[in-house]
């Protein structure tokens, strides 16, 4: 039994569509990161799946329930950092726990937990006094209560320094390994590689891949990087350098000098020569071997998706 499935789920707030027939299953006891730059719809996910928000079209089942008949049961057995931080700032974090405690029904000791998180020094401080990454630090604490079946993490490093973020991927690992199913929402590739087993990539409502880990890295190994300095691009050239069959991804960065960013994988003699016959005069240009960040970002931006079919789509 998966531990979430979303088969066909649309929702439009007004006019808008912020999921188009979303259809992805995460697996029992997987740490499943959720992709996606900003506005692309991770929270209108993470908010159909604890039955915050109605679905317009389509079902989702967590933890093998009607996500929308079932929602009590499924939130007793997930923990959920959402995003945005909501600390009560009157409460010290050891009212925080109590009350998550409460809910829970659950036997946890306040103590360990915010051990866990690097908190206990700041038990008996009220949260109003608490910097972001404290505050996200807290946050985190509560979503462990009751040794959840499945942890819902949106944006858990916002606010983390790169210390906190570390630690806060150990902690990932820690109820992974105590068989929690983790579904970690983010929109910074890096954040997820070190700690996911599977990634979904999401793009203004449509997940554009889903693969492993090791599956994009594959992606990203052949293609290389080429970075051009020109001294002034047109969006005739732009789409002459995106149509060559080599190329995965164009971007622009910058405007003086413009400057592109070029995923490829084969020629790139081919690219400096298409420039130069729309008129382009190339001043300078460097290649670097593609990361998983460069992958992440040519399956979200450029005009249609640039990295689509590159890395295999979850067929359904
Ligand atoms: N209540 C709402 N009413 C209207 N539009 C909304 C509402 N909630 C979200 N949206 C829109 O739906 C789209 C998806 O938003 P969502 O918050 O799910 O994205 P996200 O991937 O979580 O983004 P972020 O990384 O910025 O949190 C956005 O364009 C957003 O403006």
């Amino acid at each position: 039994m998966p531990a979430i499935r979303v088969d066909d789920l649309t929702k439009s707030y007004g006019q808008f569509l912020a999921l188009s027939d979303l259809s992805f299953t995460v697996e029992e006891g997987e740490v499943f990161g959720f992709l996606g730059p900003n506005g692309a719809g991770k929270s209108t996910t993470i908010n159909v799946l604890l039955d915050f928000i109605r679905p317009t079209a389509g079902s989702v089942e967590v933890l093998g329930l009607d996500a929308q008949a079932h929602s009590r049961t499924i939130r007793s057995r997930t923990g959920v950092l959402p995003e945005g931080v909501e600390t009560y700032d009157r409460l010290t974090a050891r009212k925080h726990l109590e009350f998550a405690i409460d809910s829970k029904g659950s036997d946890d000791d306040p103590v360990a937990l915010l051990e866990r998180v690097g908190l206990a020094d700041a038990i008996d401080k009220k949260a109003g006094g608490f910097s972001k990454g404290m505050s996200q630090r807290l946050m985190l604490a509560m979503a462990l209560v009751g040794d959840p079946d499945l942890l819902i993490l949106d944006e858990p490093s916002t606010g983390l320094d790169p210390n906190g973020a570390r630690e806060m991927r150990e902690i990932v690992r820690e109820e992974n390994e105590r068989g929690a199913t983790v579904f970690f929402s983010s929109h910074v590739m890096e954040q997820v590689e070190a700690v996911c087993d599977r990634v979904g990539i999401l793009r203004e409502g449509e997940m554009v891949a889903v693969d492993t880990v090791a599956g994009l890295r594959e992606a990203a190994g052949s293609d290389t990087v080429l970075r051009v300095t020109v001294d002034a691009v047109d969006d005739d050239a732009l789409a002459t350098v995106r149509s060559l069959p080599d190329v995965s991804g164009v971007s622009l960065e910058g405007t003086n000098p413009a400057t592109l960013i070029v995923q490829v994988d084969g020629s790139k003699t081919a690219v400096l020569g298409a420039l130069e016959e729309e008129g382009v005069e190339v001043t300078d240009f460097s290649t670097r071997e593609a990361s998983l960040e460069d992958v992440f970002h040519a399956y979200t931006s450029g005009p249609n998706g640039a990295g689509e079919g590159k890395s295999e789509v979850q067929a359904r």
